[in-house]
């Protein structure tokens, strides 16, 4: 597809979407401005910017944002000279009409997702998407939940939509190496000519970067990542780390090496300073159990609230098999454990 033909992979940067599950949504007009500043500047060809849950996110349920994401979108429009800036929405949380708003806001690529088995409820969306000339991507969420044929049948619906660009989202950041190649694999031969395949990955096992360049091999052309891990649970693929590593290996991403280490280390670092996504206890559970990264700051208030165990609320959460949507059932869960203390 035109858009990113001179790559190889088109890289795009969540740190202000993703990221903001690690900061509880309290992302600034001043943060957007630096960070994508700095992204902007070292070649970073997407940026998204939204609430964590995406549009419409904002609620007692997710958490509310400091700031509405329409300015922030709006401020990243008029920050960026190069990168193109998108959004995700996940339907029912955000509606048609907060697509179009965040279109005239400037916002140019629309990231759409679902549960991974729950496609269908994409096809509006992506309908109005295209209508209104927005460049589509869907996202498969909990990808590790699903084996390949699956996955590749969701992604089929999504395309059919108008999705020109579907994600294997391994939001547990649950999936190990082969894991990833099999689902990429699987999505490229279904979908063809008819869309591109992308991945996101999460650092919960501490294979961010290695399953994308596996994901790349496999065929994906587009990958997320955020810089700095500024991500849920463990954080993403460190998309600085991904540069070198892409470089080293001769894959084009665009991104000059040297600026986006510069802006991870004095722009990125600062805003997290005080939270930053690690690889412990919690993140690692939740990579090891399949719970959606998302969950983390909401299983760490119950923990606390209700004087049980974080690890022990995530391990149930991933038996359970929650999906994004009953962040409510960690409150319940966490009940559970301090009923039976
Ligand atoms: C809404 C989620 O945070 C989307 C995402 O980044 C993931 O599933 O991972
Ligand atoms: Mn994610």
């Amino acid at each position: 597809m035109s858009y990113s033909a001179d790559l190889d992979v088109r890289v795009t940067d969540s740190s202000l979407r993703d990221g903001s599950h690690a900061i509880r949504h309290q992302f600034t007009i001043e943060n957007v401005r630096t960070i994508v500043a700095a992204l902007d500047g070292a070649g970073v060809p997407v940026i998204e910017v939204t609430h964590g849950d995406g549009l419409g996110g904002s609620s007692f349920n997710y958490g509310f944002s400091a700031v509405p994401d329409q300015d922030l979108i709006s401020t990243a429009v008029a920050t960026a000279r190069q990168a193109k800036i998108a959004f995700l929405m996940l339907p029912g949380l955000g509606i048609t009409d907060d697509i179009r708003q965040a279109a005239g806001n400037g916002a140019s690529v629309c990231r759409i997702a679902t549960h991974c088995t729950e496609a269908d409820i994409s096809i509006q969306h992506f309908k109005v998407a295209r209508s209104i000339g927005l460049e589509t991507v869907g996202f498969l969420m909990m990808a590790h939940s699903q084996p390949p044929e699956v996955l590749a049948r969701q992604a089929r619906i999504m395309a059919d939509a108008g999705a020109q660009c579907v994600y294997v989202v391994d939001s547990a950041g649950s999936l190990i190496m082969d894991g990833v190649s099999e689902r990429i694999a699987a999505l490229v031969a279904e979908l063809g000519d008819d869309a591109q395949v992308g991945f996101h990955g999460h650092e919960n096992l501490g294979l961010g970067v290695a399953n994308s360049v596996l994901a790349a091999r496999a065929g994906a052309k587009q990958i997320d990542g955020s810089t700095r891990r500024f991500g849920a649970g463990a954080g993403n693929t460190p998309v600085e780390a991904f540069a070198a590593v892409t470089e080293r290996l001769g894959i084009k991403t665009g991104i000059d090496t040297v600026k986006i280490i510069d802006a991870a280390e004095e722009t990125v670092a600062p805003v997290l300073a005080s939270n930053p996504p690690e690889l412990n206890r919690l993140s690692l559970t939740m990579g090891y159990a399949g719970v959606y990264s998302s969950f983390l700051k909401h299983a760490e208030i119950q923990a606390n609230k209700y004087g049980v165990s974080g690890a022990e609320i995530l391990i149930e959460a991933g038996r359970r098999k929650l999906v994004g949507g009953q962040e409510d059932q960690l409150i319940e869960i966490a009940v559970g454990l301090a009923e039976r203390k």
